[in-house]
C-alpha cells in the first residue's frame, strides 16, 4: 500500500489522543501511525497487539470520524533498520543468568503468544549445549530440508518457524563443542536458515553469562534482550549478571519476566509464593527496566510445553495463556519503543 499524504494533524488530534491513551504512548509518536490514502484514514500499529484491535476499535468508534479509521498492524523494524536481518524485522535475545528458570519454556510460549497477536514469528535455538526447543515444539524427530546442501528450510510447528542444533546433531555431540565451534554453529544456524519474512525472531540463548554468552550477544545483531528470572535471590543475582552483560555490549535490555512467580491452588484459589515474592520488581527497579509480567508455576505449563503442545493455541482464554499474551504485548511495545532510541549495530561476520 502506498500512502500518498498524511492527514493534517489538527484533523486527527482527538483520534491521536485516544490511541496514545489506549497504549500509554506519547501523542507525538502515535501521530506518525496515522496515514491518509485517498479518502481512507488508516492507523498502522507498529507492534504485535491483534487481541487489542477490537477494544481500540470500540474506543475510536466513540469519536467523530473514528469509525472510518482502518486499523492495520505492520510491525516496525527494531533498532537500526539496517539491522533487519534478511527480512527479519526484530531479533530478540531471551536470556537468563541461571539455568532451569524456564527460559526455553518462556521463549516458546511468548513466540506462540506473539503469533496469536498477529505476528510472523520464528525461534532460533541458540542453547547449543542443551537445545530443548525441538522437544517443546513437538517435532524433535524432524530435520531441516536442504536443496543445495548449504541452506536449510526451518521447521514449522503451531504456526511458528524454528531452527535448532537439536534438529541437526545428536545432543551428546554438541554438548562437548568448545566455544568457537558452538559460536560458529550458531552463526550458521542464523545465516544459513532460509527464514521467511518475520516480524520477530526469538533467540533462546544458552543459560549463563560466560564468554560464550558474551560472544553470542555481540555476534548476533539483536535489537534487544529479555531476561527471564525466578523470584528468589540466587536466581536474581544471576539475572543481574545477564543484565550487566547486555549493558556491556550495548544491547538494550527490554525488560525482565518473572517466571514461577507463585502457585495458585486450583481448589481454593490461594496463591503461594514458593520462590519468594517481589524479586522481579526488585531487579527491574534496580536496573530501571520494565517488569513485563509474572508467569505462575503451573502444572499445565510443564505438561503442555514439555509434551510439545501449545497451551496458548489450545486454551487461549485460560489465565496462563492470558498472562503470556499480556507479557508478549508488553514485550512487543517495549521493543518498538526501544527502537525509537536505536543503538548502533554490531553486525554478524
Ligand atoms: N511457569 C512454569 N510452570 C511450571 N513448569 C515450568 C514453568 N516454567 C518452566 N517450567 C518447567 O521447568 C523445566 C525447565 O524449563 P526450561 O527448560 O524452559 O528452563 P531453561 O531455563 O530453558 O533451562 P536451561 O537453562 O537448561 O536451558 C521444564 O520442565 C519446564 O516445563
Amino acid at each position: 500500500m502506498f500512502f500518498k499524504k498524511r492527514q493534517d494533524a489538527t484533523d486527527i488530534s482527538a483520534l491521536v489522543e485516544c490511541v496514545a491513551n489506549f497504549f500509554g504512548m506519547p501523542q507525538q509518536t502515535v501521530n506518525g501511525w496515522f496515514m491518509q490514502d485517498g479518502g481512507q484514514l488508516s492507523l498502522n500499529l507498529p507492534f504485535a497487539c491483534a487481541s487489542r484491535h477490537q477494544a481500540l476499535r470500540d474506543a475510536l468508534n466513540n469519536l467523530d470520524g473514528g469509525d472510518k479509521v482502518q486499523i492495520r498492524q505492520n510491525v516496525a523494524f527494531g533498532g537500526d533498520a539496517k539491522r533487519g536481518h534478511r527480512g527479519i524485522r526484530n531479533l530478540l535475545a531471551v536470556a537468563s543468568g541461571k539455568g532451569g528458570v524456564g527460559k526455553s519454556t518462556t521463549t516458546v510460549n511468548l513466540a506462540l503468544a506473539l503469533r496469536r497477536e498477529g505476528a510472523r514469528v520464528g525461534i532460533l535455538d541458540a542453547d547449543i549445549y542443551g537445545p530443548s526447543i525441538p522437544l517443546m515444539l513437538g517435532n524433535a524427530d524432524m530435520q531441516p530440508q536442504s536443496s543445495d546442501n548449504r541452506h536449510m528450510q526451518p521447521l514449522q510447528a503451531h504456526g511458528l518457524v524454528a531452527n535448532s542444533i537439536g534438529y541437526l546433531v545428536p545432543a551428546d555431540d554438541a554438548a562437548v563443542w568448545r566455544g568457537p565451534m558452538a559460536s560458529k554453529a550458531l552463526q550458521q544456524l542464523l545465516n544459513e536458515t532460509l527464514w521467511p519474512q518475520l516480524d520477530y525472531l526469538l533467540i533462546d540463548m544458552p543459560p549463563g553469562t560466560g564468554d560464550i554468552q558474551l560472544t553470542l550477544a555481540q555476534q548476533i545483531p539483536v535489537c534487544g534482550a529479555l531476561v527471564v528470572t525466578t523470584p528468589q535471590n540466587i536466581a536474581l543475582a544471576d539475572a543481574q549478571k545477564a543484565i550487566a552483560m547486555f549493558n556491556k555490549v550495548n544491547v538494550p535490555v527490554l525488560g525482565v519476566l518473572e517466571n514461577m512467580s507463585y502457585h495458585q491452588c486450583e481448589q481454593c484459589g490461594h496463591k503461594e509464593f514458593l520462590f519468594a515474592q517481589g524479586g522481579g520488581e526488585q531487579i527491574s527497579q534496580q536496573n530501571a527496566v520494565p517488569l513485563l509480567g509474572h508467569i505462575p508455576l503451573d502444572i499445565h505449563i510443564r505438561e503442555y510445553t514439555d509434551a510439545g503442545k501449545a497451551l496458548i493455541v489450545e486454551k487461549p482464554d485460560s489465565p496462563i495463556s492470558q498472562a503470556y499474551a499480556q507479557a508478549a504485548r508488553a514485550l512487543a511495545m517495549q521493543l518498538y519503543q526501544s527502537g525509537l532510541n536505536c543503538v548502533q549495530a554490531i553486525d554478524i561476520g
